[in-house]
């Protein structure tokens, strides 16, 4: 419970914090104000019902015609309030999820948590953190209002409703027990009070697997969605292979875990409904049953006992709160869970148990890279074999070269600060640095963008874009250049992507290029010519290649040569 208790804090506290807070407490403190004065209308339409059955037992038409007049007024007033708390609270709920998303984006984005909380890079890697950006945000922050808003209404109204039921159940209840005489002052207040907790009781036992059930229904439910995500990226290959049955098995059985874990779910809040659902039933008329015994005892008029009746009722509604919000409860407490966890995992993601994590980083005193004593492990703690060690200076030109899972993308993820498995020194010198996988990932914001990124398209003239598009041959697409989305990127081939990523690196001109078998899905010809053009254009750059053929065309200043064969060879001076 305090573990619960704590991540609501941290979690409320990052969606409540920040610039211009104040608004939100302001509309809070708005919302809690609307609570006392809901609550004093409805002590209007206690008093009222008094009045009117009074009236209604005398005869008294004119009282009980005015009577229906107040009725009326009461009515209007709080529909009003309750228009304005739900318009207010709903603007409240969207600032606070607007903020705690940010938060979460920060989390997730910065310390590059999203690489490093990848499954098979870290034991704490996250599942689905997509939903938990999305959706946990806007649920967490919905059912924190709803449940607090609600929480604090019933405390107040619990404490205004136990008054007066107080006074107005001033007579005693006499029986008799095994021959000894009992007799309960005022016994319709602790009455009130042991029906509910007997039924809390009942609800808790039956409802707790709630919260563990909810929490994995949300996860297969993400992973489902996830699975059909996929589908999508993999459009033409899953078409080509003839797929479709296989993804149909594989979508299957993530659904058919939606399903199971969903009769799980129903039928435990059909076994906690058999409770609550004739509880909320009774909890209305009973009163009326309790009452009785007053009635016919003479200690209370026919308007009193509807009086008491009403309020038993809300006493008895505000102490169930706990009995009526189990669900939502158990829901909030999965959500907060999950997305308290996001926030732990992102702080510092803990490294694999089995891997070796002693890889030193400096910054380089003389702008060159420096590669000393390095030897990189994998995430299950296999040793790959020893890296060479190498200076890279501004103006080189690498060939890195190694035979198949020798580790030459490991080394480049070491080198540019992502890999932390294994030992040895690395330093790096200041200046930018662009890394060109072998399939560059496109956005789906269009051309323009994917040509620019990671820049905003506005910060990069038409002309130069266009002048780069046309000269790494692109030219037959310039005409999609500002058409909207991802239809602007359909259709282009493997090679038309690895020039968009150079032209990434044109317009950029970082100090550091590498290009992880960035240009293997080019003809010979075209990848010399686009070499060429980045040797040229970027003099000064250092640029490291990865390649299974050597690139001739980028004329190598030397070859890094990595793997159990390694062989160092200095080409040229
Ligand atoms: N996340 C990971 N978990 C486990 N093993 C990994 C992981 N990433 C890389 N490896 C292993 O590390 C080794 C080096 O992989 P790497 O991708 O660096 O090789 P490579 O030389 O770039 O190969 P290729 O030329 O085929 O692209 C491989 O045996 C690979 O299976």
């Amino acid at each position: 419970m305090p573990n619960i208790l704590k991540r609501i804090w941290r979690l409320t506290w990052l969606a409540a914090s920040g610039p211009q807070a104040w608004i939100g407490l302001v509309l809070f403190g708005t919302v809690f104000a609307l609570i006392f004065v809901e609550l004093w209308v409805d002590v209007q339409m206690i008093a009222w019902t008094g009045r009117f059955y009074d009236a209604v037992e005398q005869m008294d038409v004119t009282g009980a015609v005015h009577e229906l007049g107040v009725f009326a007024v009461i009515v209007g007033a709080l529909a009003g309030i309750n228009l304005t708390q739900s318009y207010l609270r709903d603007w409240l709920r969207f600032r606070w999820r607007a903020r705690l998303t940010h938060k979460t984006l920060d989390a997730w984005l910065g310390g590059q948590a999203y690489w490093h909380l990848r499954p098979g890079l870290s034991p704490d890697a996250i599942d689905n953190p997509d939903q938990r950006v999305a959706e946990d945000c806007n649920r967490y922050v919905e059912l924190l209002l709803q449940e607090t808003l609600d929480l604090i209404g019933r405390i107040v109204g619990l404490v205004t409703y136990i008054a007066i039921l107080w006074s107005l159940s001033d007579f005693v209840l006499r029986f008799s027990l095994l021959g000894v005489d009992v007799a309960v002052p005022r016994y319709m207040v602790w009455l009130a009070f042991v029906y509910v907790l007997v039924a809390s009781f009942i609800t808790h036992g039956l409802g707790y697997p709630l919260k563990s059930i909810f929490f994995r229904q949300e996860r297969r439910e993400a992973d489902f969605r996830h699975a059909l995500v996929q589908l999508r990226d993999n459009a033409t290959e899953v078409a080509q292979s003839g797929g479709e049955e296989a993804e149909r098995r594989r979508l299957s059985q993530r659904f058919e875990a939606i399903r199971q874990n969903w009769f799980r779910l129903i039928g435990r809040e059909f076994i906690l409904g058999i409770f609550t659902r004739p509880y909320w039933q009774t909890i209305l008329r009973v009163p009326l049953f309790f009452a009785l015994p007053a009635y016919f005892a003479g200690s209370v008029t026919f308007g009193g006992l509807m009086q008491l009746s009403s309020t038993f009722s809300r006493v008895t509604t505000s102490l169930s709160w706990f009995i009526f919000s189990y669900r939502d409860l158990a829901e909030f407490a999965a959500v907060a869970h999950r997305l308290d966890d996001l926030f732990r995992m992102t702080d510092g993601p803990e490294p694999m148990p089995a891997a070796p994590c002693a890889i030193q980083r400096a910054p380089s005193g003389d702008g060159a890279l420096h590669v000393r004593g390095l030897r990189l492990a994998t995430p299950d703690g296999r040793w790959l074999d020893a890296v060479p060690d190498r200076t890279v200076r501004r103006g080189d030109r690498v060939w890195l070269a190694g035979d198949s899972g020798q580790g030459k993308t490991t080394l480049l993820a070491a080198v540019s600060g992502l890999w932390r498995y294994g030992e040895g020194r690395i330093e790096t010198p200041k200046g930018r640095m662009m890394v060109l996988p072998q399939r560059p990932h496109l956005f789906s914001d269009g051309l323009r963008a994917a040509a620019c990124y990671p820049a905003d398209p506005d910060s990069i003239a038409d002309d130069r874009l266009r002048d780069v598009l046309d000269r790494l041959g692109l030219s037959h697409r310039l005409g999609a250049l500002d058409a909207d989305g991802e239809a602007s990127l359909e259709g282009l081939s493997l090679g038309e992507r690895q020039r968009l990523a150079l032209a990434r690196v044109l317009l950029h001109r970082p100090d550091w290029v590498v290009l992880d078998e960035a240009t293997s899905s080019l003809d010979a010809a075209s990848e010399a010519h686009l070499l060429a053009i980045l040797r040229r254009d970027l003099p000064d750059a250092a640029i490291l290649c990865v390649a299974h053929r050597e690139p001739t065309a980028l004329e190598p200043t030397h070859i890094w040569r990595i793997g159990a064969a390694s062989l160092e060879q200095r080409k040229s001076a």
